[in-house]
This record gives C-alpha cells, sequence and structure tokens, in this order.
C-alpha cells in the first residue's frame, strides 16, 4: 500500500485554507467560525483516516463546536479505544492544518503523518484488518447549519486515502466516542467495519444498565432515606420526579427521545425544553454554559416553578449541570438559580462511590486507588469537601477533559468534572475484574451496573442525568440536600481581549503565570488583600480571550477580585478595548 498522493492533491483542491487563517489545536480540537473550517475538517478526515491506518482499527471525528456560538464550528478527533487522539498528535494536526497548499497537505501527511508507518503498511499481507476498505472513519455531526457542508469535507478527506467513511448523522459527542469504541470491541466489531453506526447499543447499555438499577431494592437506600426528593423516604410507594432538561436547542433534544418513555416506566417524567422546536438558537441564551456562568434560569423556562428540579445540556450533550429557579425578588426581577454544577455532580458520585466501596470485602480493595481529578476552576469549597470530609485524594489539571481524563485514568475510579459539567467517573479493568469477583455482594452488583450506565469514554450529559438521578433516588435526596453537601465560595469568572493571549504562558496546573514578567506576582499581591481569595488567569484554549477567575468570601469581594486581576492583565499582557 502507498500514499495515492494524486488522491489526495485533487480531493484536497476543492477544500482551500484561507490564507489568513491559522487554526491551532485548542482545549478541544479545531475551532472557529464555521465559514473559516472546510478545508481543517476535510484534513481532519485525512488525519483520522491516517490513524485508522497506524492503528489498524476504526477511528471517528466529530463535528461540533459544543457550547460555542451557533455560526461557529469546530472537529475533534476519536481514537479507536474512543477516547481523544493523544496530546502528542496535536503538533502535526496543526501543521496539517496550516499547510498552504495541497503539495504541502501531501507531504505533511506522507512525511509526517505517515511516514515511518508506510513500509511497515506496505508489507502487510494483502488480506490484513489494515488494509484501507476494510476501516472505517465514523463521523458526527451536532444540529448547526454548516454540518452538511463540513461533514461533506471530512468524508471527502477520509476517502482520499481509501478509507471507509461512514455518517452518523446526528448524534451527541459523546454517543460518537462510544459508537467508536464499539465498533472496535466486543460482538458488535464486525470484520469489514460498521457498515452502520449501532446507537441501539448505546441506549442498551446506558439505559438498560440504569433499569436494572432501580428495580432493585429500595431498602438498601445507603442513608436510611429521610431526605426531601421526591422520590421520597424509600419506601416502595414513590412519587414521580420531574426533570425539566434544557436541551441547548442542540443534539441532545433528539437524542434524549428514547429515554423519555423508558424513563417514565421508572417513575421520572422528563420535559425537554429548547429542544430547537421553538425556533430558538443553539446555546443563545440556554445551555450549561449560560446557566453555569449566568447563574440564570434558561430561556423557555419562564413557566417552570421556582424550587424544580431542573439540568441544563450543552449544544452537543457532553456537559450537565443541574439547577433550580429561585423565587423572583419582590417587583418582579427575574431570580436566579441555584446552581449545581460540574463540582456538585462530581462530589455527589465521589460520595456515593466512597459510600459503596466501603462495603466491599477487603480482597476487593486492596491496592485499589480512588481519586478526584478537578481543574483550577473547582471552586474551592468542594476541593476542601474532598479533602476534609471524603478524605479522597485530589488531583488538579490543566483546563480541558484530555487532562482530566488521562489523570483519571491513572486511578481505579477516576471521578473528573470541570466546574462546567464536563466529566465521567472512570472504572479501572483490574477493579471490574475483583467486582465481577465478589459480585455477591450488593454493592459490587450496583458499582458494576453504574460503570455501564457512565459512559467510559468521555463526558455524557445523558449518562450524568441518569448517575445524578440513580444516586439522589438511592439516597432519597431532592436538590436541596445535595446542595447542602457543601456551600460554594462566591466566584466570579470575566474575560478580556488581549493584543496575543499566547505571551501568557502559566505553570502548576494553570494556577500560576510565568510570562508577562511580573503578572503573577502582581496577581498575588492583589490576591492576599482578600479573606479566602484565589485568583488566576489563562489564556483560552478555545476563544481568543483569557481567561480570570476570582473567589472570595463574599461576591462583592470575589466581582471585585476578579475585575483588580483583569486590570493587572490588561495593563501587563496587553489589553485591548476599554480597561476593566
Ligand atoms: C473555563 C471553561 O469553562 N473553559 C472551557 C473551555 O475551554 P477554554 O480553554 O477555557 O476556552 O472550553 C473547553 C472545551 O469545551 C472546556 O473543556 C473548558 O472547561
Ligand atoms: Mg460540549
Amino acid at each position: 500500500m502507498s500514499l495515492n498522493a494524486e488522491a489526495v492533491r485533487a480531493a484536497s483542491s476543492a477544500f482551500r485554507k484561507p490564507p489568513d487563517f491559522h487554526p491551532s489545536y485548542g482545549t478541544a480540537g479545531f475551532r472557529a467560525d464555521a465559514d473559516l473550517l472546510a478545508s481543517t475538517v476535510f484534513r481532519c478526515g485525512l488525519l483520522a483516516a491516517a490513524r485508522a491506518l497506524l492503528l489498524g482499527a476504526h477511528t471517528g471525528l466529530m463535528i461540533t463546536a459544543s457550547h460555542n456560538p451557533v455560526v461557529d464550528n469546530g472537529v475533534k478527533m476519536v481514537d479507536p479505544d474512543g477516547g481523544m487522539m493523544p496530546q502528542s498528535f496535536e503538533p502535526v494536526a496543526a501543521e496539517l492544518a496550516n499547510c498552504a497548499n495541497d503539495d504541502d497537505v501531501v507531504a505533511v501527511l506522507r512525511d509526517r503523518v505517515l511516514g515511518a508507518a508506510l513500509p511497515a503498511l506496505a508489507a502487510s499481507a494483502s488480506a490484513s484488518p489494515q488494509q484501507p476498505q476494510h476501516l472505517t472513519v465514523l463521523v458526527g455531526h451536532d444540529t448547526r447549519p454548516s454540518a452538511p457542508q463540513l461533514l461533506a469535507a471530512a468524508l471527502s478527506g477520509v476517502r482520499a486515502l481509501g478509507v471507509r467513511a461512514v455518517s452518523c448523522g446526528l448524534v451527541t459527542t459523546p454517543q460518537l466516542h462510544f459508537l467508536v469504541h464499539a465498533a472496535n470491541h466486543g460482538s458488535s466489531r464486525a470484520a469489514d467495519g460498521p457498515a452502520a453506526p449501532q446507537l441501539q447499543l448505546y441506549y442498551d447499555t446506558l439505559v438498560g444498565a440504569f433499569l436494572q438499577l432501580s428495580q432493585r431494592p429500595h431498602a438498601e437506600d445507603l442513608n436510611g432515606g429521610a431526605g426531601s426528593g421526591a422520590y421520597g423516604s424509600g419506601t416502595a410507594e414513590r412519587k414521580a420526579v420531574v426533570l425539566y432538561v434544557d436541551c441547548a436547542n442542540g443534539v441532545g433534544a433528539q437524542q434524549l427521545g428514547p429515554l423519555v418513555p423508558a424513563l417514565r416506566g421508572v417513575g421520572i417524567e422528563l420535559q425537554l425544553r429548547n429542544t430547537g422546536a421553538g425556533g430558538g438558537t443553539l446555546n443563545l441564551g440556554c445551555g450549561a454554559d449560560y446557566v453555569q456562568k449566568e447563574r440564570m434560569p434558561p430561556s423557555e423556562f419562564g413557566d417552570v416553578p421556582a424550587g424544580a428540579r431542573c439540568c441544563s445540556l450543552d449544544g452537543d450533550a457532553d456537559r450537565l449541570v443541574y439547577f433550580s429557579p429561585l423565587a423572583a425578588a419582590a417587583g418582579g426581577g427575574g431570580g436566579g438559580v441555584s446552581l449545581l454544577d460540574g463540582d456538585k455532580v462530581s462530589m455527589l458520585a465521589a460520595a456515593y462511590v466512597r459510600d459503596l466501596m466501603g462495603q466491599l470485602p477487603e480482597e476487593a480493595l486492596r491496592g485499589i486507588r480512588v481519586c478526584c481529578v478537578q481543574t483550577a476552576y473547582a471552586n474551592g469549597a468542594s476541593t476542601a469537601y474532598l479533602r476534609d470530609v471524603l478524605q479522597l485524594p485530589a488531583v488538579c489539571t490543566p483546563t480541558g477533559v484530555k487532562f482530566l481524563h488521562e489523570a483519571a485514568h491513572d486511578a481505579d475510579v477516576g471521578i473528573y468534572f470541570e466546574s462546567n459539567g464536563h466529566g465521567t467517573v472512570l472504572f479501572s479493568q483490574e477493579l471490574l475484574k475483583r467486582l465481577r469477583a465478589v459480585d455477591s455482594n450488593a454493592a459490587a452488583k450496583e458499582l458494576l451496573l453504574l460503570a455501564r450506565v457512565i459512559n467510559q469514554t468521555v463526558g455524557d450529559a445523558i449518562s450524568g442525568i441518569l448517575l445524578v438521578e440513580h444516586i439522589l433516588r438511592r439516597k432519597g435526596w431532592g436538590l436541596p440536600e445535595w446542595q447542602a453537601l457543601y456551600s460554594d465560595l462566591p466566584s466570579r469568572q470575566v474575560k478580556l481581549k488581549v493584543a496575543d493571549r499566547a505571551i501568557i504562558t502559566t505553570a502548576d496546573a494553570e494556577r500560576v503565570c510565568v510570562t508577562p514578567a511580573g503578572l503573577q506576582d502582581a496577581i498575588a499581591h492583589i490576591v492576599q488583600e482578600f479573606p479566602q481569595g484565589r485568583a488566576f488567569a489563562r489564556p483560552s484554549g478555545t476563544e481568543d480571550a483569557v481567561r480570570v477567575y476570582a473567589e472570595a468570601a463574599t461576591q462583592q469581594a470575589a466581582d471585585e477580585l476578579a475585575r483588580r486581576v483583569a486590570q493587572v492583565v490588561y495593563d501587563l499582557a496587553g489589553g485591548l478595548g476599554s480597561r476593566p
């Protein structure tokens, strides 16, 4: 087998890179204004096909810009295990995306991507599974209007290397990751690759395990079931719970569809809002990012009563936050929300997993490590709860799921969530083996089912809803009891523009600025004026902006701390526009 340079060159010529566009592989892949992206997505198609060839396995591509505005789009690569492409491959991905012309595309692909592997591929037997026609790249996309055009670019890139391209159509990002994993593992692995995506397997796995958990005897409620939860006190008689779901006018609306009847059968009534049917715009005034950052109920929630149980997904349904609308102030001013963000989901999951692990026999636990992974954005109160109450080890990584996921993999139970609601719980193969060996133990059985409810490839809002609802039901809790696990420290996030955000470099999981000179000293100097103060600044990996985070003892102090830190960033890092 050799690279058909002519086929690549010819296909590439239909997807020219705009000369002034210099894409970089950011926190979650390439993202930009959708009009700029056709060449990038085409080249990611080449790259996903090349990775399939290099690894002799099916790979994936997801076209989405997640929580970003509808005019943006983006592309993320999925590896055969359903995880993200390794970070070591990012520089060459960026190099390929930045090639100025078709000849350079061919050269980078041949020399830098396939280079070392081509002789081995050529030497492989003719019927080998590495033959391109036996390998598939699964391509999914979200609801953005630019999706069809970018999908065509992706398919063309994959096919230029002779690899099969299969469109999965409209799917959530976590579903695409799941499908890629399923295509490479277990009974669904077809010799010729998956001809059609197996979404049914996704629902059967997650929802099937959730329903099994729901049927388990309720007498095992871990806290005796004394909460205010709509599930009642753990007795057989349960009231139905209503969960209002903000789908961000994104792909989650359609993909939650199959859950509605399934969950109704076990007393959970999903009320889907912002499904796109009402003409709303993707992520505009709605979605997990909006609710988490603005602390306001999303659009289409005007009639939802104060105190109701609500959650919010982002545009590609890999983030989840819960919330409850607060009563509007007298005089009509809109009430905010009582927010249960990714940190709260993480602590709920950690507390629950810890309880279950405590019920396992000694032999199952020997040498097993449970760990929680957070970023610098995690509320300080959650980190303190983890350390002082749960007494679980905590790891802090840079922003971006790729970092958290990797760190979580180092433990046997790795619980990771970003504050914005992106995360999951990973179980090691060793722990699953031990649990199977003691599966007459009720807690072991429950952990095994949880490992199926929880998407093991990537953070997943659908899977997150099932996890949270299961834990609340088991504990007999409503949102107030969950919220009371710990009280968040008041915090504020702001962003500002600078001439070149790359001049800000950081260390210590982004909690310290290394450059420009003097910035860290200035931030440290300001922070010490604020009781319980903590603040940091870092360049965004998805937007042309610098983000500033601050927390302090009062909201007013957190706001002031964020403003003061934004001012020194503006002064020392080339701020644009008016000074904060
Ligand atoms: C503060 C914040 O929410 N940052 C987000 C945002 O990254 P930035 O690098 O901060 O732009 O988008 C990422 C991708 O969705 C997400 O992983 C991350 O948590
Ligand atoms: Mg997302």
